[in-house]
Formats: C-alpha cells, sequence, structure tokens
C-alpha cells in the first residue's frame, strides 16, 4: 500500500438506499422472502455504499450480526438504507438497515433486517488499497462509528483467540 492521504469523508458523501418489490421468485418454502434473497440486497447495498467511499472496487471480507427480526412477504416492497460507519487504513463497516412496506399496508414500514458488513477496498491485483478516512458529522453517526470499533476490536480478538487456539492443538 502506498502512503497517500486521502483525508476524509462525511458517511452523507456515500450513504445509498435501495428499494425493490419482492416477487414471487424469491420467494421460500414457507412462501416468504428467502433469507439469502435480503442478504444479497443487503450486500448489494453495502458494495455500492463501499466503492463510493472508496473510489473504487471493494471486496465484501466479512458479514456479521445480520438479524431478521419480522419475515418479509411477496409484493412487499424492501428498502435497504446503508451508510459508512467506520473507515480504517483499507477496511470499512457498512451498516445496513432494511425496512419492509407491506403490500397491504404501505404506510406502516417495518424494520425487517439488520446488518454489520466488513469491505476492504482493493487495487486491481484484488491487494488491499488506503481508502479516505470518516468524518462524523452527527451524534449518531459519532455513535455508529464508536460501536463499530468495539466489533472491530471483537473480530479482531476472536480471530487471533482462533487461530492461536489452532497453534495450541
Ligand atoms: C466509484 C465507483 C462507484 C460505483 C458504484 C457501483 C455499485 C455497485 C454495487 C455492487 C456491489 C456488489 C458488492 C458485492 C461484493 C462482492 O460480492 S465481493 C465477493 C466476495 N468477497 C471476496 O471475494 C473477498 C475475498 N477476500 C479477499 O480477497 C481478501 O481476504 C481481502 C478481503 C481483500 C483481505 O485481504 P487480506 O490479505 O486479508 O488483507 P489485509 O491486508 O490483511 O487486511 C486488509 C484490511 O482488511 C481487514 N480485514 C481483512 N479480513 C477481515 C475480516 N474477516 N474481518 C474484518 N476485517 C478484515 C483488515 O483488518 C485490514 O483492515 P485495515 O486496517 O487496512 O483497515
Amino acid at each position: 500500500m502506498n502512503e497517500l492521504h486521502l483525508g476524509t469523508l462525511p458517511a452523507s458523501y456515500s450513504r445509498v438506499e435501495l428499494a425493490m418489490v419482492m416477487e414471487r421468485t424469491r420467494a421460500n418454502l414457507h412462501g416468504n422472502v428467502h433469507g439469502g434473497e435480503i442478504m444479497k440486497l443487503v450486500d448489494s447495498t453495502a458494495g455500492a455504499v463501499a466503492q463510493r467511499h472508496s473510489g473504487g472496487l471493494a471486496v465484501t471480507a466479512a458479514m456479521d450480526e445480520m438479524a431478521f427480526l419480522r419475515p418479509v412477504h411477496v409484493g412487499d416492497i424492501l428498502r435497504t438504507f446503508a451508510q459508512v460507519n467506520w473507515a480504517g487504513s483499507s477496511s470499512m463497516e457498512i451498516g445496513v438497515r432494511v425496512e419492509a412496506e407491506p403490500w397491504d399496508d404501505p404506510s406502516t414500514p417495518l424494520h425487517v433486517a439488520s446488518a454489520y458488513l466488513v469491505f476492504v477496498a482493493v487495487d486491481g491485483n484484488g491487494r488491499a488499497r488506503k481508502i479516505p478516512g470518516l468524518g462524523p458529522e452527527t451524534p449518531d453517526e459519532v455513535r455508529r462509528q464508536r460501536e463499530a470499533e468495539i466489533r472491530r476490536a471483537h473480530r479482531l480478538s476472536a480471530k487471533a483467540e482462533i487461530l492461536k487456539s489452532r497453534d495450541g492443538s
């Protein structure tokens, strides 16, 4: 990686919202929308945010804390809202909130899922590259950044602990 200083960007610069009607082809055996379909939409929304923030290609490195809170039904409109919560040297945590507008009651959007993903910006050879920092502008953005730092510390220490336990086995 080079030593370029890329400055900072606010979360608002790369925030993305997507909306999609849930068609029958996305249903599981129970007739609800398949969780994997929701995960794909979450990944794509977060990917668009990561590409905007980093100004180029970015890949999904991890997806954790994906919570499915309510079922989504065929015919509902699914909306994803995503923003950068934290930016490191080459990696970013993206938070995604998923809401459904029920087809029979669109006036009451429901919070149906949430997820945190780590994206890494890569160059043409697939190697990690430097990204701009994040400049939080609102109290909510400061809180998200602080909480993302806690999640990152847990991710890294869990990985290190597991590697250490394998060395000892
Ligand atoms: C301008 C254009 C706009 C256009 C707008 C278009 C919108 C269009 C939207 C479509 C959007 C589709 C989005 C789909 C995106 C895929 O589907 S990507 C496909 C699935 N993912 C992959 O194939 C990735 C496979 N993995 C890899 O290639 C490598 O493991 C990675 C991720 C590059 C990391 O490589 P590495 O050698 O481990 O990197 P390393 O230097 O050790 O670490 C780099 C950083 O990553 C972090 N990291 C690595 N692994 C992890 C982990 N597991 N957990 C947490 N952090 C990690 C490190 O802590 C480090 O962080 P920093 O301190 O630098 O911030």
